[in-house]
């Protein structure tokens, strides 16, 4: 087992060598470990078919390139007991604070003239959905990204959260609440997340119609994408219900199935990404207006990134008398990716944070503003003092 400070080490002297890596921890209190896949050399690969094995960095815009950090072509690492203490407290002081918002007035001009755009096409009949997103340059306290990372796994273990570098796309970092896919053997689980609205200390909120319809608008699509796939069975849908990220409350539907084979899987990651939940509905018409309006380029926010193919060994006991305490090990191929949501992209001590929201019929602009500034908050966090 390494030691945590050689683990950091490590990051850094990939860092320094300009090599590709990844670190990143699972949510969830079962997955109390920070891995790390370090490449050991500088070539750039990039995905073809889904069928490479890696950890993957795609971009938001599915005709882009996607990077893989090959699993074959690295070195793993795993620390664990990672201390994931209480999270959020010091996060809504801060937001409670008051934050001065004075110098973002042109940035809120823009953005609050983007979602009117976007409402006025939806009011016209040009789509139902579309996600609208800004960024926001924000000058860092402490520029150093493996401090950066240490502070959100700290502060947040309810999400996946992650640090990558590659010297095609820069540094990246994230905390994200949405899971794009995870498939295991035949088996699969995916999710609907959106509806916004600040965590007052409870759960047990009321949600208003238009956050209502918004996400169901991305269940909906995800069940008739799913439909429109051969082979997929077995699909189970739960109730929709809040799920805390960081400040923020969404509403989330589960949904899990199975598929007859894993050739199955890349057609399905196509399939969902970009999910309405990022993008918007009808889905070319939503990525039309966006890659047309929005004012910068996403590059990976709101793209995906994750374990792509990788081999798991399971050791199971068999419980067969005369086979005594026998163990025998099955090993199988897992995949497991996120929406990179709630990141930022660190430049010469400078970060670029990401943040959008969903627009439909009854948005309104300045709400939509909001959203965004409360969604800031999970990276901004930690980049103050
Ligand atoms: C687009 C973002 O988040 C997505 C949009 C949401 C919404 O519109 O309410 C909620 C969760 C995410 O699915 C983001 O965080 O930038």
């Amino acid at each position: 087992m390494i030691e945590a400070s050689d683990f950091y080490q490590k990051l850094k002297t990939q860092l320094k060598e300009d090599k590709p890596f990844v670190a990143y921890r699972k949510p969830g209190e079962n997955e109390n470990k920070v891995k790390a896949i370090l490449q050991n050399n500088s070539e750039c690969f990039t995905v073809k078919d889904l069928k490479e094995s890696g950890f993957v960095f795609s971009p938001f815009n599915p005709e882009d390139l996607s990077y893989i950090i090959p699993f074959e072509n690295s070195e793993i690492f795993e620390l664990d007991n990672n201390s994931a203490e209480g999270i959020d407290s010091d996060l809504y002081e801060y937001l409670s604070s008051g934050t001065d918002f004075e110098y973002m007035e042109e940035d809120q001009k823009l953005h609050e003239n983007l979602v009117q755009k976007g409402i006025d096409r939806i009011r016209a009949g040009d789509f139902k959905k579309v996600v609208l997103a800004r960024s926001e340059r924000v000058q860092v306290y402490d520029p150093d990204p493996i401090r950066i990372f240490k502070k959100l796994l700290n502060k947040y273990s309810q999400a996946f959260v992650y640090l990558w570098f590659h010297p095609e796309t820069g540094c990246w970092l994230g905390a994200t609440p949405e899971t794009l896919l995870k498939v295991e053997r035949n088996r699969f689980k995916t999710m609907a997340l959106a509806g916004t609205q600040l965590f007052k200390g409870t759960e047990e909120v009321e949600w208003d119609k238009k956050e209502v319809e918004e996400q169901l608008f991305v269940t909906d699509y995800i069940l008739q994408s799913l439909d429109e796939i051969k082979d997929i069975e077995a699909v189970n849908v739960s109730k929709p219900y809040s799920a805390k990220a960081g400040n923020l409350l969404h509403i989330k539907t589960d949904i899990t199935g199975s598929f007859s084979g894993p050739e199955k899987m890349g057609e399905l990651i196509k399939t969902l990404h970009p999910t309405p939940a990022v993008c918007g509905l009808p889905k070319q018409k939503a990525l039309q207006f966006i890659l047309e309006n929005e004012n910068q380029s996403r590059e990976f926010y709101s793209g995906y990134l994750g374990e792509l193919n990788m081999r798991s060994e399971t050791k199971r006991s068999s419980n067969t008398r005369n086979q005594e305490n026998q163990q025998f090990t099955s090993i199988s191929s897992k995949t497991e990716l996120y929406v990179n949501l709630r990141c930022m992209k660190l430049k010469e001590g400078n970060a670029r944070i990401y943040i959008g929201g969903g627009i439909t019929r009854d948005s309104n602009a300045a709400d939509e503003w909001m959203e965004t500034v409360n969604k800031s908050q999970t990276m901004k966090a930690v980049l103050v003092k």
